[in-house]
């Protein structure tokens, strides 16, 4: 891993402050702290590094002394990333995205790539290699421990996973193909505006989470023979939060929770950090304990090209000394990077072509058995369907059947009842006019009781009859 530091120059309202360096040449700094009450001075021993940028650096001899490597290693195929890391109001925002007039480390290397590519597709006719670009960009922030995308409207929280060979997904993350170096600078602008910023003591614009903007370049080489080589790698470029004291920064209450979140997940990357360092790597790396580890591990401790590029402020001796320490302990990391290439001969190509045929076949294929299994399905059940009508609509044509004789039989008792009732009639009006012998008058008594009793019943029948065709013509 690739270690330098960059000392801010002073900013307008320190210009009264004593200076904390003591001293720096391009690969070592040296810090001191003077004590006015005693006289006592405190001199630290000396850092070294791969690079020192003094006070008075500007953005674009950072960018040609550091940036450009990453661009061209990214191009011959690894993957690699630059990371700033240091206290708050250092100078990481800065030295990552600029200002329109001093552009910072992003916009640098998004303008080399383009041009880098417009040479290569441009020189194309002359080796008979031809060279076919795709970039794409995607740009996550780390707030409070949640991944959040700042290129999607939603800024939804993503989903972090583990995966093989120390990479991490970021579901969901939003990926944007662009073709030139302004509609990738419009995602940058876009992202950053987005990103979490809160006003704290230290810095008026304080960026409140750690800010991971991806390019990622695939390349298709396809020499006179047709022969192919792909190589896919990224530029990732991290702006990290920075360290800060609550005491010091003097925060209020949503500074101090996105704070002590910044703290813990810098503590745990330093911790990695250690860990990784020393010559027998502990089993456990504690990558898991925060978001920015496991998001970090490729970069970290995998197939990467990485620079931490360490910023520190002039004016102060415990945080830069912090700073330095932190740094110091991150140079024994080694990673692994290696060229993401794969040749491919124009047979194999073909091969390729054909077994992605025979793969999209296999999937329509698939799609279609299930389709037609959905169908069977539901065949099946409208099968059914018809089956219950069937038999509901028997079983009303035998209902009704039953209704139609209730009807008659109602009829017709309805007839004899009013036949009973007149020859009712007719006998009690024969029984008043004739002066009957005993014996038939006492037959007559029992005929009368008999019709009374033959009406109950009848009335009873009929009720019952009513109750049933009330029933069915609730049906
Ligand atoms: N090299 C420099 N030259 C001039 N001004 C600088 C330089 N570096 C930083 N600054 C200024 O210092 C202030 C703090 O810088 P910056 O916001 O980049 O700090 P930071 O480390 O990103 O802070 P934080 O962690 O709080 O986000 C800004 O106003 C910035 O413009």
């Amino acid at each position: 891993m690739k270690i330098a530091i960059r000392i801010r120059d002073k900013l307008p309202r320190e210009e009264s402050l004593p200076s904390v360096i003591k001293s720096y040449s391009n690969v070592d700094v040296t810090l001191f702290k003077e004590n006015n009450t005693n006289a006592i001075t405190t001199v630290e021993p000396t850092f070294q590094f791969d690079q020192v940028f003094g006070e008075k650096t500007t953005q674009k001899q950072i960018y040609n002394a550091l940036g450009r490597e990453y661009v061209l290693r990214a191009l011959e195929g690894y993957h690699t990333c630059i990371m700033t890391y240091g206290q708050t109001g250092s100078g990481k925002t800065y030295t990552m995205l600029g200002t329109e007039k001093e552009l910072g480390l992003t916009p640098r290397v998004s303008l080399e790539l383009f041009n880098a590519i417009n040479m290569c597709q441009d020189s194309e006719s002359e080796d008979g290699v031809s060279v076919d670009f795709k970039v794409t960009v995607s740009y996550f922030q780390i707030y409070n421990e949640q991944a959040i995308d700042l290129l999607s409207d939603e800024q939804t929280v993503l989903k972090v996973r583990d995966g093989p060979r120390k990479i991490t997904f970021i579901e969901g993350l939003s990926e944007h193909s662009v073709e030139t170096c302004d509609e990738l600078l419009a995602f940058l602008d876009k992202g950053s505006a987005l990103r979490s910023v809160g006003s704290t003591f230290i810095n008026e614009k304080s960026s409140r989470s750690h800010a991971i903007f991806t390019i990622n370049i695939q390349q298709t080489e396809t020499d006179a023979f047709g022969d192919k080589i792909e190589r896919i790698s990224s530029i990732k470029l991290v702006d990290l939060a920075g360290s800060e004291r609550a005491k010091v920064s003097k925060t209020s209450d949503d500074r101090f929770k996105e704070g002590k979140n910044i703290n813990k997940s810098l503590m745990t990357l330093g911790r990695v950090i250690q860990m990784l360092s020393r010559k027998n790597r502990p089993m456990g790396v504690a990558y898991r304990e925060s978001l920015l580890t496991r998001v970090l591990r490729e970069n970290l401790d995998g197939n990467s090209i990485t620079c931490i590029l360490a910023c520190i402020s002039p004016c102060e001796y415990e945080e830069s000394l912090s700073t330095l320490r932190y740094a110091s302990t991150a140079k024994l990391v080694k990673t692994e990077a290696r060229v993401n290439a794969t040749h491919i001969s124009k047979g194999e190509e073909h091969l390729f072509s054909l077994q992605n045929q025979l793969h999209d076949l296999q999937t329509t294929l698939n799609l279609q058995t299930a389709r037609l299994e959905n169908q069977r399905v539901l065949e099946e059940q409208i099968e059914k369907i018809n089956e219950t009508n069937r038999y509901l609509q028997r079983r009303l044509e035998q209902e009704n059947k039953v209704c139609t004789n209730l009807r008659n039989r109602w009829s017709k008792i309805c007839w004899e009842s009013r036949q009973l009732g007149s020859a009712l009639l007719q006998i009690a009006s024969a029984s008043e006019a004739v002066s009957t012998p005993l014996g038939f008058q006492w037959e007559l008594v029992s005929l009368q009781q008999d019709c009374a009793k033959f009406k109950t019943a009848l009335q009873s029948d009929k009720q019952h009859i009513r109750n049933i065709l009330d029933k069915y013509s609730l049906l």
